[in-house]
């Protein structure tokens, strides 16, 4: 496979989500926080909006009839006002409901009750300010005070907020109705890893944290090393639990037993950085500080140890989660959201309406005192009085209570604002001319439902969410993965006339089988199929049903079919078992050449930038196998890092083709899978989600062979001539007088008969037993060991040749003065053995 060196992200097939943007919410963004009411009224009101949110303010438990509390994790932690965390419209740029949206937490350190709003910022009050709700659907931001907002808890598993449009309601459900979202109804959920559905409690499973509402397949948790439990019985799992990590120990699964069950705890709840939990331990602190107690602080404690904030904040895209003092650098983080590292460099913060926000107000607030100064001082033109200034901006910065020292806020640049706005006017100037610019620009992102607001920073944030909120509901997204892409089908390589790779020159050599030509056929063993028959150019001895023919002949497998394959868009399955060594299918696709496939991958990717999925295959030195849209099933074909199959490279008449080959017998049901190889320098982009035991969490080329190129000339020839010796040695004790065909197959190492016995003991057919790894090396790179010489390479004459050519040229050669002995001595015994079979 080969994708480009620097376009696609590692993203999922689909770009769905689950907003139906007919119903997504226009709502203006003025949230007020003046809430004078008291929680159990507002219950009686809005038993599924805020009573939830105001039971986990109190660490009220629920009631029994109104079972769970609400997700925290859909609570922004923000430390904005209320006015301005509302005020900063769809805020975040997640694209699927699933995910948790914002900067969240799974604190269970629960803020005060609702009061009015604070007009002091003490501890307790700042907690109570933090908290704002995120609809998942629509994107936006309430303050957790606003009690007259419209939100919805599920009070399924999900425990996901929506408003009451954006679930598809006319209006609040009674107080007396539970209410849960399509998603725990239908008991379907979206993993939070790959974003595929999955059937609960079947292939999907929920964090068993109680207040986590995000679900994982298996395979995606065993993709990213969290530990699991299993248990096919709920009643037995508290005998048989195997070892869990630290992270588990607290809380118990709170769903029904089930036939199986798996338990986990996803990385939302604990910190990437530091790996502690939300409950980070701060006992060093607290040492430090009864130490310190009562007496002078020793040198040694004079170290100031800040007390860390253990919520946790997770990445708009995924679970990743952080401390706030554990961000690393390479995050993008504002008061609203935080994009993880992984996450930072290819996805967009939502953009933050800066004069509303909290950043904005302490930013303006020290503008305005700093004006002030100036204008009292007169000092705008005063050098001394700039720099001043730029100390005391430079102190502004860190006055943020939110960020720590030395986080920058991300905001979108100048570039992007006049770009979105000048976006937004011209198609509204389009439609109606006569409007004004403001007017115009609300009036396109807002839908016409609202032309209140003519602040153009506001708008080119909804305008920013716009382009993120678009996704696919659940049935429509079913629909879509009902059917595998179209594409055209076809039975042989498509070759284009004026571009064709050159045909490969036919050889003399013609194969020694007996019976069949299997394993051990020389063309097989130089990745050539028989061809021809008697009276015609031929390099086999048996004719066309010598079993070496099956690309020629097409003796691939018939029933197979294209499935959605977990995390991994479609795969194929086979419906038929297949052998061994078996042709499953052959790669099929446009052949192009270099030049071509740079084209088509860049004029791709320009167009369709979240593809993840790349067709492009090497067919030999130059030349490519495009199967994106002319194609045969193996296009299907999932890459797995332990895979069923094999792709081999086979000269078929003169011209290469690629083969999947079966390394194991296969069941029916089962998903073929060979390994990509990717050639590309940006593996971690290309994230593998096989979930196999040895993933190694990327579809790039294997490490193995890094590491050989990594080695100097003169070390590769120094393993190579040990090597050498070693095998000279053991060719000298080898019994010549074996039958050929067990001598061809028991020089291939690694193969199964490749330890024979003789007298009764096991001989060991290479030096050093069975080297897997060259066997691999060998078969992939077509690199045969000297010993292979004996198949009927030239090795002897390419030897003869270069000797003439340097007799020839009447110059004494340097290779000849220095190569060892034993070349010439196992030469011989190759001869010999030759002559021999
Ligand atoms: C030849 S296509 C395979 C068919 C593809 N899954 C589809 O839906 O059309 C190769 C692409 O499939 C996806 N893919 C294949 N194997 C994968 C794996 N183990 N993990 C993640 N993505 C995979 C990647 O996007 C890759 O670029």
């Amino acid at each position: 496979m080969d994708p480009p060196g620097s376009t696609a992200g590692a993203c999922t097939t689909s770009s769905a989500a689950d907003t139906p943007s007919s119903t997504t919410s226009t709502k203006a963004t003025q949230v007020t926080n003046d809430s004078n009411s008291p929680p159990e009224a507002i219950m009686k009101e809005k038993p599924f909006a805020m009573v939830d949110a105001t039971m986990i303010k109190n660490k009220v438990p629920p009631p029994e009839e109104q079972v769970p509390t609400p997700n925290p994790m859909v609570a922004i932690v923000s430390s904005s006002t209320a006015e301005s965390t509302a005020a900063s419209t769809g805020g975040n740029g997640g694209r699927r409901s699933s995910k948790r949206t914002t900067m969240t937490t799974t604190t269970t350190t629960a803020p005060p009750p609702a009061k009015k709003k604070p007009k002091t910022s003490s501890k307790k009050e700042q907690d109570l300010i933090d908290m704002a709700w995120i609809c998942v659907a629509c994107r936006e931001a309430e303050c957790a005070m606003d009690m007259t907002s419209d939100l919805l808890i599920c009070e399924g598993p999900c425990r996901r907020l929506f408003h009451t449009a954006c679930a598809g309601l006319a209006q609040m459900p009674c107080s007396d109705e539970s209410w849960t979202c399509h998603d725990c109804r239908d008991q379907r959920h979206l993993c939070a890893c790959c974003q595929e559905y999955g059937n609960d409690q079947e292939d999907i499973f929920k964090c068993q944290k109680q207040e986590c509402g995000l679900f994982f397949h298996e395979a995606c948790l065993n993709m990213q090393n969290i530990a699991v439990k299993t248990t096919t019985n709920t009643n037995s799992a508290a005998t048989n639990e195997p070892e869990t990590n630290e992270h588990e120990k607290d809380e118990e699964a709170t769903t029904a037993p089930t036939p199986r069950s798996v338990k986990f705890t996803c990385p939302a709840h604990w910190c990437w950085t530091c790996t502690q939990d939300e409950t980070m331990d701060d006992s060093n602190t607290a040492q430090q500080k009864t130490k310190t107690k009562g007496r002078r602080r020793s040198r040694t404690s004079s170290v100031f140890v800040p007390k860390r904030d253990p919520r946790l904040y997770s990445c708009l895209e995924c679970p990743t989660s952080y401390h706030l003092t554990c961000i690393p650098p390479s995050c993008k983080v504002h008061e609203l959201a935080l994009l993880c590292h992984e996450h930072a460099e290819n996805h967009e913060l939502p953009a933050l309406d800066m004069e509303a926000s909290f950043q904005g107000t302490v930013e303006a607030a020290a503008d305005k005192k700093l004006q002030k100064l100036n204008h009292k001082h007169n000092l705008d033109n005063n050098p001394l009085a700039a720099k001043l200034n730029r100390k005391r901006l430079k102190r502004r910065k860190a006055r943020n209570p939110f960020f720590p020292a030395g986080v920058v806020v991300d905001r979108r640049t100048a570039h992007e604002q006049v770009i979105l706005s000048k976006l937004s006017t011209t198609t509204a100037k389009a439609t109606d001319p006569t409007k004004e610019d403001d007017e115009m620009t609300v009036e396109l992102i807002l839908g016409n439902n609202n032309n209140n607001s003519n602040n153009t920073n506001s708008s080119s944030s909804a305008s920013s969410d716009q382009r993120l909120l678009f996704g696919l509901p659940q049935d429509i997204q079913e629909e879509v993965h009902s059917k595998p892409p179209l594409y055209k089908h076809i039975h042989s390589l498509k070759y284009y006339p004026d571009s064709k790779p050159k045909k490969i020159p036919p050889t003399k050599d013609i194969c020694n089988c007996v019976d069949k030509c299997d394993e051990h056929c020389l063309n097989w063993l130089l990745y050539k199929e028989c061809v021809g028959e008697k009276g015609s150019y031929t390099n086999c001895r048996l004719g066309p049903k010598c079993g070496n023919r099956k690309l020629g002949l097409k003796q691939h497998v018939k029933k197979c079919k294209p499935m959605r394959e977990q995390g991994r868009g479609w795969g194929l399955a086979v419906q038929e078992t297949v052998k061994r060594g078996g042709l499953v299918q052959e790669y099929l696709g446009d052949v192009i050449d270099e030049p071509t496939k740079e084209e088509r991958l860049r004029q791709w990717n320009l167009e369709h930038p979240n593809d993840p999925n790349y067709y492009i295959m090497c067919l030999s030195s130059g030349w490519y196998v495009d199967a994106r849209e002319t194609a045969n099933m193996a296009r299907f074909i999932n890459h797995s890092c332990d895979p069923n199959c094999i792709l081999w490279r086979f000269n078929v008449g003169g011209y290469m083709r690629d083969g999947i080959f079966a390394l194991r017998d296969i069941q029916p049901g089962e998903f073929l899978s060979y390994d990509y190889h990717f050639d590309t320098k940006q593996g971690d982009k290309f994230v593998c989600r096989c979930g196999s035991k040895n993933c190694r969490g990327t579809m790039k080329e294997q490490q193995q062979k890094k590491a050989d190129t990594k080695k100097t000339k003169g070390q590769l020839w120094e393993q190579a001539k040990q090597k050498y010796e070693k095998d000279k040695e053991y060719i000298q004790n080898y019994n010549a007088h074996e039958k050929h065909n067990a001598t061809v197959w028991a020089m291939v190492p690694g193969t199964s008969n490749s330890g024979n016995t003789k007298g009764g003991d096991k001989v060991e057919w290479t030096s050093n037993g069975v080297p897997e790894i060259d066997r691999f090396y060998a078969t992939r790179s077509r690199v045969f060991l000297w010993r292979t010489a004996v198949l009927g390479s030239n090795f002897a004459s390419r030897n003869a040749r270069m000797e003439r050519r340097r007799r020839r040229s009447r110059q004494p050669s340097p290779a000849a003065a220095t190569a060892p002995k034993a070349t010439m001595d196992v030469l011989a015994i190759l001869e010999q053995l030759k002559g021999g079979a």
